[in-house]
């Protein structure tokens, strides 16, 4: 089965997104995202201009042999633009495959290990009342784990506060929209916001929260022991993680269950977090580190040391990911819960899926392959519109981490 053509398709229904589309001689095709939220037409010119033309008159069943050839291959290897394109290909080889021998893809990766998969939604309010009421919204639709964000007093535009109660899209300006930041407004306001989300909603549920990359490891180490009281879920990515060694000051001080890795491409950005167990769950998914078959390899290594997955699942992972997660956490053995970010009405449309969500659990369909397609006629009427996600400065001006 030889790989005849492939394209990039590029819309905004709503946000935007590129997607690949391999068709092969045997009248099969296969899609897969290559979404880069806000740098979107990086990998579309890494597609067009340099994976596309090597992939034409190849067997599409090698699916190792091609991921090995873009890998290898490119000589300049990792990063977000060439993962995410390898990625592209890979989930829709995978799905051609699927649809070749008629059947889910969680079926070739080894079957079933569970029926139904854990997904936790986003509440976010301007205040605490109106976050412990967001959350309160998902806890009556079933969830049974919640992130929860809020405004602070004093931070201007805080991370996570989106404007409505589904739909949050941080990349919402042409230009950068300037943040502001104060990390020490931040930790003497956070474990209010818990305080109150446990008195009001119990312990019956989980709950979760995204420090977005915004503090020094000691500051995350006072934060994770303030928090734990409440026993969270996880605390996800409470410093930036380049310095995976940093995390090891974070470990030594809290027993809040720590997650990370939503911006990491390959094992190599987390062998030593999950070989030294300083993490949890590892948040990688398939978009964003070279597709299921350098996931796999990444989820097995962390089996070994009983870090367990929680797959980034924002609106800029388009439909096509959210199907290709969702056949991976049905395999996976170590599963954790996978991130849900319901996507917009528009989107939906444009991407037909298998996929179904009920009362907090999600399954990924019975369809072959990964069970996500795309109507490229109503994707034409969506343009793409450029956007950038924001940029965060310190109160004295300085640069920060978004
Ligand atoms: O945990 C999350 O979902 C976030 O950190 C993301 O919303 C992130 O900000 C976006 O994916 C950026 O595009
Ligand atoms: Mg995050």
């Amino acid at each position: 089965m030889t790989i005849r053509s492939a394209k990039v398709i590029v819309c905004s229904p709503g946000r935007n997104f590129v997607t690949l589309k391999i068709e092969t001689d045997a009248g099969i095709y296969g899609i897969g995202d290559a979404t880069l939220n806000g740098r979107e037409k990086a990998v579309v010119a890494y597609l067009e201009e340099h994976v596309i033309p090597t992939l034409i008159g190849r067997d599409a069943r090698s699916i190792e042999d091609i991921w090995q050839f873009l890998y290898r291959g490119a000589y300049w290897r990792r990063g977000p633009v060439t993962m995410r394109a390898i990625a592209a290909v890979d989930v829709a080889l995978w799905d051609i495959k699927g649809k070749a021998l008629g059947t889910p893809l969680y079926d070739l990766l080894g079957g079933r290990s569970r029926d139904r998969i854990m997904v936790y939604g986003h509440a976010n309010g301007s205040t605490i009342e109106e976050t412990v009421a967001a959350v309160g919204r998902y806890v009556d639709a079933g969830y049974q784990a919640v992130r929860a964000q809020c405004g602070v007093p004093g931070v201007k535009l805080a991370y996570g506060v989106g404007r409505g109660d589904l739909y949050y899209e941080p990349a919402d300006s042409q230009l950068p929209t300037e943040t502001s930041w104060s990390t020490a407004r931040y930790l003497g306001f956070i474990p209010k916001l818990f305080d109150r989300l446990r008195e009001v909603h119990g312990f019956d549920v989980h709950l979760l929260h995204d420090g977005h990359h915004r503090m020094t490891p000691l500051e995350a180490a006072q934060l994770g022991r303030s928090l734990e009281p409440h026993r969270l879920f996880w605390l996800e990515d409470v410093t930036p993680a380049e310095n995976q060694e940093a995390f090891r000051l974070i470990r030594q001080h809290t027993v809040t269950p720590l997650a990370v890795g939503e911006i990491f491409n390959t094992i190599w950005d987390a062998k030593d977090l999950i070989q030294h167990q300083l993490i949890d769950y590892i948040r990688m998914t398939v978009v964003g580190s070279g597709g299921i078959t350098h996931l796999r390899r990444v989820a097995d290594f962390a089996a070994l040391w009983g870090v367990r997955t929680g797959a980034h699942g924002a609106t800029d992972l388009s439909p096509v990911t959210m199907g290709a997660a969702l056949h991976f956490d049905s395999w996976v053995p170590n599963f954790g819960i996978q991130e849900y970010m319901r996507h917009s009405p528009e989107t939906d449309a444009v991407f037909p899926h298998a996929y179904g969500f009920e009362r907090g659990f999600m399954t990924p369909g019975e369809a072959p392959g990964h069970g996500v397609d795309i109507d490229e006629a109503l994707a034409a009427n969506y343009p793409y519109r450029p956007m950038q996600l924001p940029v965060a400065r310190l109160e004295d001006g300085t640069m920060w981490n978004w």
